[in-house]
């Protein structure tokens, strides 16, 4: 097995895909995918193109391991899950390593990232305990009412490569915790740090066919997943348009349908704040990954009273940012493809055409092909491109507000609704604001919100469901409503004729 440079563990880079507890090559004539690091172009390592009838014994794998993981019992479960975790943080050095390499985010990121990860198999692994039903008073004479929460069955489990750890766990770790079985399709830009998990589940003593890496051609793997009859429920992060696709593929199987979709953030900072504080905390909303990440602060709306002083502060930080190799001292590192760069160029362009003033952004300073140096457009305006997509690059737009109004009004103006946040002192101008915002998500006066306990989402186009916290254990759970009556001919006791529905 060719060795990463640098892995304390080789072992944990498989160019395999993992089905059914055993690690294979693909089958089919395809060539394998090659996975290239994105800082310096060079190849890392191949993976399988899966065949679809490989795919499928996926499933089967997985719809087969469904059974022996319910019966297990949440105890072990909870064990398992919680053997997974340790190791997951025993690596924590190699996995953030595999993140570097293929996704080229700085070490120190890719390290919170594996930190961020393993919260979701903790969390989960508790939160499995407590997938309670309830009971109903009854309004049926003599009958017992209440409902049971079930594991849904098989769940496919397809993920992006801006996190390309934490999107599995908070996925796989919610799913195997509700006593489901998993089959991952991860983005074949990033497909190691999810066959490292793999290794890691393998060496916890998950139960084969428990959690299936499968790696391919997307639209038939996805094609596969989404058609299967035996997979119960598809949990999908990814762009808007993917998304969409999805949603369509799952109709003829009716399944449950989880979609983490894209973002365009607007980032509100009230008058009454000091401009300097907000520039840092915008600079931090903005730049994180690269700019690549569906919570990044795309739309900066400014109360005009500060605005040119926000923008000399935040180009003043902006252009200290460092930006290289992410095994170097950086803060940013490349963007995940050329092509990804070409559409910063592209909305930089769009906008400065439109009359937008531009910061920064001297190219000449990028380190490589995949490189986009920072860039600040001043005056935004709604017609630009860059106010209406969803950026995913160093790209920050910054507009000027005056009236709450307005505001709303341009914050509300796009298909997205994943999450917002509002800079400000004055509480009932807050509360008006975070009750006007049409996101699933509102974070007033801190960048960070995310974690195991809260309920990530978006509305309108950004998605469907929840993941993290109680509402991402329901998504892989199934209500049964059980009513229980004596048989016939029984004589009813007086503790059922008064019974308050307890089954
Ligand atoms: N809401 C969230 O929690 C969240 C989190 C992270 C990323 N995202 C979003 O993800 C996007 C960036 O990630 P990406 O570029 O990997 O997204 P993407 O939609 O291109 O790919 C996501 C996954 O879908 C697969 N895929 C791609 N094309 C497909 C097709 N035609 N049919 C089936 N599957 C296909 C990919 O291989 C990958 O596994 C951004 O829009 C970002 O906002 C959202
Ligand atoms: N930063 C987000 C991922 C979005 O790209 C998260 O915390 O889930």
């Amino acid at each position: 097995m060719p060795a990463v440079p640098g892995l304390l563990d080789p072992c944990l880079f498989r160019q395999l895909a993992y089905l059914d507890g055993k690690w294979v090559y693909g089958e089919g004539a395809q060539r394998d995918l090659a996975v290239t690091n994105p800082a310096t172009l060079e190849v890392l390592g191949h993976v399988p193109m899966l065949s679809a009838s490989q795919v499928d014994a996926a499933i089967a794998a997985a719809d087969r391991a469904f059974a022996t993981w319910c019966e297990l019992g949440i105890e072990r479960r909870t064990e398992l899950l919680e053997r997974w975790h340790r190791l997951i943080l025993e690596h924590r050095e190699d996995l953030a390593r595999l993140i570097t390499l293929e996704q080229g985010k700085p070490l120190n990121d890719a390290r919170g990232e594996i930190d961020y990860a393993a919260s979701f198999v903790k969390w989960f692994a508790e939160e499995g305990r407590r997938a309670y039903g309830e009971t109903i008073p009854s309004h049926i004479p003599g009958a017992s009412l209440g409902t049971v929460k079930e594991p849904v069955g098989v769940a496919a489990l397809i993920t992006p490569w801006n996190f390309p750890l934490a999107m599995i766990t908070r996925k796989a770790a919610a799913a195997l915790a509700a006593g489901c079985t998993v089959v991952v399709k991860p983005a074949n830009e990033t497909p190691f740090i999810a066959l490292a998990l793999a290794e890691l589940a393998e060496r916890a003593e998950l139960p084969s066919g428990t959690f299936n890496v499968v790696t391919g051609d997307a639209p038939m793997v996805a094609g596969r997943l989404c058609s299967d009859p035996r997979v119960m429920a598809l949990s999908f992060t990814g762009s808007t348009r993917v998304g969409r696709l999805l949603l369509a593929q799952c109709a003829d199987s009716v399944k449950r349908v989880s979609l983490e979709l894209g973002g365009n953030a607007p980032f509100i900072v009230c008058a009454d704040i000091d401009p300097d504080l907000a520039a840092e905390a915008a600079i931090a909303a903005k730049f994180q990954t690269s700019g690549q990440d569906c919570l990044a602060a795309n739309r900066i709306f400014v109360h005009r009273s500060i605005y040119e002083p926000f923008i000399e502060r935040f180009v003043e930080r902006m252009l200290k940012l460092k930006l290289g190799n992410g095994f170097d001292q950086v803060e940013l590192g490349p963007l995940i493809h050329r092509r990804a760069v070409e559409q910063a160029e592209a909305l930089v362009e769009d906008a400065v055409a439109r009359g937008a003033r531009l910061y920064g952004s001297d190219q000449t300073r990028a380190p490589g092909p995949n490189f986009f140096v920072p860039a600040l457009l001043a005056d935004v305006t709604p017609a630009m491109r860059v106010f209406r997509e969803e950026s995913f690059n160093p790209v920050a737009a910054v507009c000027a507000y005056d009236d709450e109004e307005t505001l709303l009004r341009d914050a509300n103006d796009t298909e997205y609704g994943l999450a917002a946040y509002v800079y400000g002192r004055d509480l009932a101008c807050v509360r008006r604001l975070v009750r006007g915002l049409r996101f699933g998500m509102v974070s007033v006066n801190s960048v960070k919100m995310t974690g195991p306990p809260v309920p990530f989402g978006g509305v309108k186009q950004s998605g469907l469901g929840r993941e993290g916290g109680r509402a991402g254990l329901e998504e892989y759970l199934a209500t049964k409503y059980v009513c229980i009556s004596d048989p016939p001919g029984t004589c009813q006791s007086a503790a059922n004729r008064d019974s308050t529905g307890d089954l």
